[in-house]
């Protein structure tokens, strides 16, 4: 059965905008991270891990019982690199100690991607930290070596459209690959913090060459030093993936908003938050400024 949601005592909007404006102000003091990208692309790549691990087969896995706390996750190779974003959330953790570890690895997703100029996400809290014996067996998340037909079987687990994927996908416009956590490297010169468009206006605007990088991996490289990963390709490849890739390159807002319907689907898998009233949308900083 899908994971209930739970309130948190007495937690309102308000509460929640204090661990956005903590996770969001933290980021801009630790903006040299990772040769100035800084912390957000790290953190929207946790929000998705803790997420991917899910399976509608048997409603196992998932962002609810918040097991990336837990060794055996955490040391999925999947998951190398992202031990800067847990190391990045820890103080947040004992300055809010009330928030649930699945709350905060979705909402430090949303803070991100938000004060990186993306779309508002809505965002519901209410996810309850499972036990360790509940952590979901590595091998979950996928394999970038793989091509459009993999991609499509690979999402089909969490129920994706092929438009939800190509949607998602998106989010490759945020940081680099880093050859010593999953064997591809760069791209330095597109590497960005701040959420757009462009992996889609790359995809189709580069000429791609297919190259097998230092580790001896298979990546497509252009000429401007921007790469794709197999899977990132795949979705020119196949003329399914292919006409999304087009509308989304050409229509940034069409991008915007099918990215944000995706994305709180991914985040939400799995839970029934019932009655709980409607998600928060948070004011970013600079909102708060004034
Ligand atoms: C076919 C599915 C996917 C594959 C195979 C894949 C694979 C990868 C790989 C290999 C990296 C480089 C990790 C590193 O070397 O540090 C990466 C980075 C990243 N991924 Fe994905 N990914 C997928 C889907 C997604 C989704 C659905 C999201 C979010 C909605 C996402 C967000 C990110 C972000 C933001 C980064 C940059 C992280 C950083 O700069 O530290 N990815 N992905
Ligand atoms: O084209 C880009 C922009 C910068 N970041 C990425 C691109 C393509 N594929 C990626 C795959 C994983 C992480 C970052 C990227």
């Amino acid at each position: 059965a899908l994971h209930l949601a739970k309130a948190q005592d007495g937690k309102s909007l308000e509460d929640f905008q204090k661990v956005y404006n903590a996770i969001a102000e933290k980021l801009r003091d630790e903006d040299e991270f990772d040769g100035y990208i800084g912390y957000g692309p790290n953190l929207v790549r946790l929000s998705w891990h803790v997420s991917g691990t899910f399976d509608k087969n048997d409603n196992s896995g998932g962002s609810f019982g918040g097991t990336y706390r837990f060794k055996k996750e955490a040391d999925d190779p999947a998951n190398k690199g992202l031990q800067n974003a847990a190391h990045f959330l820890e103080p947040i953790a004992k300055k809010f100690p009330w928030i649930s570890h699945g709350d905060l690895y979705t909402l430090a997703g949303v803070t991100a991607l938000q004060e990186m100029q993306g779309p508002k996400i809505p965002w519901r809290p209410g996810r309850v930290d499972a036990d360790e014996k509940d952590t979901p067996e590595n091998g979950r998340l996928p394999d970038a070596s793989q091509d459009g037909s993999y991609v499509r079987h690979y999402f089909g687990r969490f129920g994706f459209t092929d438009q939800e994927i190509v949607a998602l996908l998106g989010a490759h416009c945020l940081g680099k690959t880093h050859l010593e956590n999953s064997g591809y490297e760069g791209p330095w010169g597109a590497a960005t913090n701040t959420f757009t468009n462009e992996f889609f206006v790359n995809l189709l605007n580069e000429n791609w060459k297919l190259e097998k990088n230092e580790a001896g991996n298979k990546q497509y490289n252009s000429e401007k030093g921007y790469m794709m990963l197999p899977t990132d390709y795949a979705l020119v490849q196949d003329g399914k993936f292919r006409k999304y890739v087009e509308k989304y390159a050409k229509d940034q807002d069409a991008f915007f908003e099918d990215f944000k319907s995706a994305y709180v689907k991914l985040l939400e898998n799995g839970i029934d938050f019932g009655k709980l009233g409607k998600a928060y949308v948070f004011k970013t900083l600079d909102e708060q400024d004034s």
